[in-house]
């Protein structure tokens, strides 16, 4: 990084990765996961690293409780529950009570649910005389796929798309506002948005927000409950660990939940499923967020991967999150030679998620995919984003200080081999 920050908590005269991990308090946790000791995995962003007590738990679904019990596993083996179950499982890490959040589908289809039945509640709160609630706000930098179903969703709802920086959108809500869809964290740089602010600020316009929560569930506090968050969606597969492909989540706040009009209503969120009747009436609660059959296999996998978290406090993920990062970008800072790199991650904590984002400058920016290639070559795991990102994500259940600076020279190593072969 060319440029020195004005913020760092580290002195880098005094930097010791061997004596912050003798001071981290989540130290033990590490040994929940199997993780191999030669690579330095830090792509914890993208696909979550596989808690130890997993594959037991899957041989056991899949041999006795589907090989044995079959069908009668449903009611046995709490099979049907297990979407409102590890809801509440999930709830705590994203400042949640319980009853609240629902697992299933992925983050693409609970983004559909979730603006589709905001903008059926801001249109319906809408008094008589007032304007009609014509758009759907969307975080101008956000992950695609939010983008591509808020286009649709507005489509089908007759509204349109308006694209505003996250950090505007309160100011950016007005009466026709009928919701906002927001990335908590951003992907691609790491920006932290403000959920309260922005929040309040679309309730005052009288719309109604999402927040898409996939790269701060499990990586720092989300605090839906006392934000105010109408909806929210996350992924499992990355700071939960559920595992590849493992089913998403979705929020509706409580005082919504009478009110939430799902567009996939599906049998399994019907009153009374096995009645089998020919006309929908939604189940109470976050069941109403279900729609199929539950993706069985991947979501007991999630369930016991999330027995990491026990006895686990997010203010204590948050200082270490904050600590790992601050670390790296200053390692980076002493092994990478000067102005090749700059950091997308702002160095404010408020505005920083757990990943460091830095892009390639010059000459290095078009050889940055090789430069994350011979960071593999080193045993480092980050990962590339077009054009000239690359990004390393900080999982404070098992990243140590160690791992940082081992990937900060490596990093410095891989820009200097890919240099010397222009
Ligand atoms: C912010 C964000 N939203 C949504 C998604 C997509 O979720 P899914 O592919 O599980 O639908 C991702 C990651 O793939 C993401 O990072
Ligand atoms: N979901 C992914 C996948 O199925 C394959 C590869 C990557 C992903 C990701 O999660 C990408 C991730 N959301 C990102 O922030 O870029």
């Amino acid at each position: 990084m060319s440029e020195q920050p004005d913020t760092t908590e580290f002195d880098a005269a005094e930097l010791d990765a061997a004596a912050l991990d003798a001071a981290d308090e989540l130290a033990a946790c590490r040994k929940n996961f199997l993780l191999d000791d030669g690579t330095v995995y830090l792509d914890g962003n993208s696909l979550g690293a596989l808690p130890r007590s997993v594959p037991a738990r899957l041989a056991d679904v899949v041999e006795r409780e589907w090989g044995s019990l079959l069908i009668r596993s449903w009611s046995e083996s709490g099979w049907w529950d297990a979407p409102e179950r590890t809801g509440d499982r999930i709830a705590p890490l994203v400042g949640a009570a319980e009853g609240q959040v629902v697992v299933g589908d992925s983050t693409s289809v609970n983004v559909f649910k979730a603006v589709v039945a905001a903008v059926r509640i801001a249109r319906e709160e809408t008094a008589a005389g007032r304007p009609a609630r014509t758009e759907i706000l969307v975080d101008a930098a956000t992950f695609p796929t939010d983008g591509y179903v808020a286009a649709s969703a507005a489509r089908m709802t007759g509204a349109a798309v308006r694209a505003v920086p996250a950090a505007e959108m309160a100011a950016a809500a007005g009466p026709t506002t009928a919701a906002a869809l927001v990335n908590h964290v951003d992907y691609r740089t790491g920006e932290l948005h403000d959920l309260a602010a922005a929040t309040a600020g679309v309730h005052r316009a009288g719309g109604r927000i999402v927040w898409d929560v996939c790269h701060s569930a499990g990586a720092l506090p989300v605090e839906l409950d006392a934000s105010g968050a109408d909806f929210a969606v996350g992924c499992t597969y990355k700071y939960l660990n559920g595992g590849p492909g493992a089913p998403a989540f979705l929020y509706v706040r409580r005082e919504l939940q009478p009110r939430f009009d799902s567009p996939l209503p599906g049998w399994t969120s019907h009153r009374d499923p096995f009645a089998m009747a020919s006309g929908y009436e939604p189940a109470e609660g976050a069941a109403r967020g279900r729609v199929g059959t539950p993706d069985i296999l991947s979501m007991l996998a999630l369930e016991e991967a999330l027995g990491v978290w026990d006895g686990v406090g997010m203010e204590a993920v948050r200082r270490k999150s904050l600590a790992l990062t601050d670390f790296f970008m200053a390692r980076v800072r002493a092994h990478v030679p000067e102005g090749r790199l700059t950091s997308l991650t702002p160095e404010a904590h408020e505005r920083r998620g757990s990943q460091v984002s830095l892009l390639c400058e010059g000459e290095l920016e078009a050889e940055a995919e090789r430069v994350m290639a011979a960071l593999h070559e080193r045993g480092v795991v980050g990962d590339f984003r077009r054009p000239g990102v690359l990004r390393f994500g900080f999982t404070p259940l098992y990243t140590s200080f160690a791992d940082a600076e081992r990937a900060a020279a490596a990093l410095g190593d891989a820009v200097r081999a890919v240099e010397s072969e222009r």
